[in-house]
């Protein structure tokens, strides 16, 4: 302990019993003596993991209750429980009852300069999207019931936004006046999670004066952070980046302030921005699940299963062309087992080399590393086959159902993504290959499937395959425009524009009555268990969305975004780890 810091220190009592409480540093400890003042178990709370300090006998929201009593404090914490195998986060409280009032003055005092002091970067003010049509529709509950009273326990401010429709979140974050908020929420899924994205990105590329168009242009982080309360029917980048999907976890980690940055892969196509992703831009088997969950969504979450065995039967597997520019082997691999656990030490090296000329980079390990970044962008490769699925990943995608996810050793913040090429192979053997993602075995270590750790990738048809995807494509605009005038694609006429630079283009409201054709049509082209034609194209998945375009251009932005969290803590529930000697400077 280093006692030259300590603040406070003094006996208190917690119910019956006696503590030694002492507040030094980041730390406050309390220690319980028996008669004879020995000391027995100590308890230790980080600062950094205070949420509030109240005055009294105090209780959070519904059940609010404060008793001033003269002597009594409460303290409010992070408390890690079990999930499973993952640590929750619950709200801890204690109560303390101190030998006079000047005394429990003088701790609520110094709790709270400490909070001051060494949690500068808490947030204030947020601007919540609740989507009260999201998951189970229980969005609204979930925010008032347990994350708006834990908001204001910690005195934080909110302006909440209820939804009325699709892109909404974006659009408010894209127009409207942001001064004054520390960060966005969604209370929603990966839909709603992907509206933030598209906003806060579009946003901070509009006000940086920066084309998003560009394929090539390298994009402005964004200052502004993003929380995720998950209420969704899926909400993958929360599990990927908290590790649970837990509404009071997520609330927890925004209060306290947690900050992890996180790739984001650009999607274009020629020299049209179609998306941004973080997870999954997938095309052959991720692709027609997606699209044939959207004819069963009437069924709500259950059409994944069945859409999985469906398009599993039917078999499939898709001519293309993939080209990627490789990541730097000496960094990390996609096969090394190391995982990015909070605190990660590939991302937090990856930090120095993405920012060479940043303050807190200048050491001489990131003046190698910009020296080795810069002119030596590396060869591009190219291979050209019949695939089952091409997926790209910016994190490893874990789940509840397949914990360790699409790529278990991806990174969340190194600026690269994994991609995954599964070739053409009997149905036993894909099975195989999917059946490892919910076990420990390496779904890597098979041989028709291959993984890349990449910078960017392009994807394009075989030569003679252009004219098949021609033709299907006309023929499903055909149709599109013969019900509806001209369809909605991607193209420059249907990009809105805002102020002086950003544009973005827009997708759902605009776009839903052409889009709906197109899934439509696809009923036909999803073939069913014996189609005489199987289609020669797929369709590509991009975070949950379908993508209008077969040939796509992505390229991995590193840490472009930052989210309230702190990656996956191991299962002891610490941050340090087999791949982390310390808290990553990103934090
Ligand atoms: N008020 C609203 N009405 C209709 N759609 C909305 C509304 N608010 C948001 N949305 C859209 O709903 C979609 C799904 O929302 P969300 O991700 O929260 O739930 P989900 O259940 O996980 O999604 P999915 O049904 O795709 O699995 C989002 O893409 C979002 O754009």
């Amino acid at each position: 302990m280093e006692t030259d810091s300590v603040k406070v220190d003094s006996s208190l009592w917690v119910g019956t019993k006696r503590y030694r409480a002492v507040l030094s540093g980041w730390y406050f400890n309390w220690t319980e003596l028996d008669k004879k003042n020995r000391e027995k178990k100590t308890i230790s709370v980080p600062i950094s993991e205070v949420v509030a300090v109240a005055e009294g006998k105090a209780e959070v929201q519904p059940q609010k209750r404060a008793e001033d009593t003269d002597r009594d404090f409460t303290l409010f914490y992070v408390n890690r429980t079990r999930g499973g195998k993952r640590a929750l986060w619950c709200l801890g409280r204690t109560e303390f009852c101190c030998p006079s009032r000047d005394l429990r003055d003088q701790w609520v005092t110094q709790l709270r300069t400490a909070l001051k002091t060494h949690c500068p970067s808490r947030p204030r003010r947020l601007l919540v999207f609740v989507n009260p049509y999201g998951g189970k529709k229980r969005a609204k509950q979930v925010y008032r019931s347990l994350v708006a009273p834990l908001f204001e326990l910690a005195g934080v401010s909110t302006h909440v936004v209820v939804t009325e429709r699709a892109n909404q979140a974006r659009d408010h974050i894209l127009k409207k006046d942001l001064t004054g908020f520390d960060g966005v929420i969604c209370v929603g899924g990966d839909g709603m999670f992907s509206e933030l994205l598209h906003g806060v990105i579009g946003r901070t590329q509009q006000e940086a004066g920066i084309s998003e168009h560009d394929p090539t242009v390298m994009l402005q982080s964004c200052d502004l952070h993003i929380g995720i309360i998950p209420a969704g029917s899926t909400d993958c980048v929360c599990f990927a980046t908290v590790g649970v999907n837990d509404p009071v976890t997520s609330a927890l980690h925004i209060i306290i302030g947690d900050s992890q940055p996180l790739d984001v892969c650009s999607v274009h196509h020629h020299n049209t921005l179609v998306r941004y992703s973080v997870s999954l831009v997938g095309y052959g088997f991720y692709g027609d699940v997606l699209a044939e969950s959207e004819r069963l969504r009437w069924m709500g979450p259950l059409r994944y299963d069945l859409s999985g065995c469906l398009v599993y039967l039917c078999n499939r597997s898709y001519e293309g062309v993939v080209q990627y520019l490789p990541a730097d082997p000496q960094l990390s691999s996609p096969r090394d087992n190391m995982r990015c656990l909070s605190g990660c030490r590939v991302c937090s090296e990856s930090t120095e080399m993405l920012f060479p000329h940043s303050d807190s980079c200048s050491s001489l390990y990131s003046r190698q590393l910009s020296q080795y970044s810069i002119g030596s962008e590396g060869e591009w490769m190219s291979v050209e086959g019949r695939y089952r699925c091409v997926s790209l990943t910016c994190m490893s995608s874990s789940c509840p159902r397949s914990p360790k996810g699409l790529s278990p050793a991806a990174h969340l913040a190194d600026g690269t993504g994994d991609l995954i090429l599964v070739q053409d192979t009997d149905p036993l053997g894909f099975l195989t290959y999917l059946h490892r993602h919910t076990t420990s075995k390496d779904q890597f270590d098979l041989p028709f499937v291959e993984v890349h750790r990449v910078k960017a990738v392009r994807f394009t048809l075989p030569p003679g395959e252009e004219d098949d995807y021609h033709d299907e494509e006309r023929e499903r605009q055909s149709i599109t425009e013969g019900a509806q005038g001209t369809p909605k694609m991607a193209c420059n006429s249907d990009v809105e524009s805002y102020g002086d630079g950003s544009q973005q283009y827009l997708a759902a409201e605009q776009e839903e009555p052409g889009m709906k054709d197109r899934r439509r049509k696809r009923r036909n082209f999803l073939c069913g268990l014996c189609c005489s034609k199987p289609p020669a194209v797929s369709v590509w998945n991009c975070d949950g969305e379908l993508l209008p375009y077969t040939e796509i251009f992505c390229k991995v932005h590193g840490q472009l975004v930052r989210l309230f969290a702190r990656g996956i803590e191991d299962e002891e529930g610490h941050e340090e780890n087999k791949s982390c000697k310390g808290r990553c400077v990103l934090h």
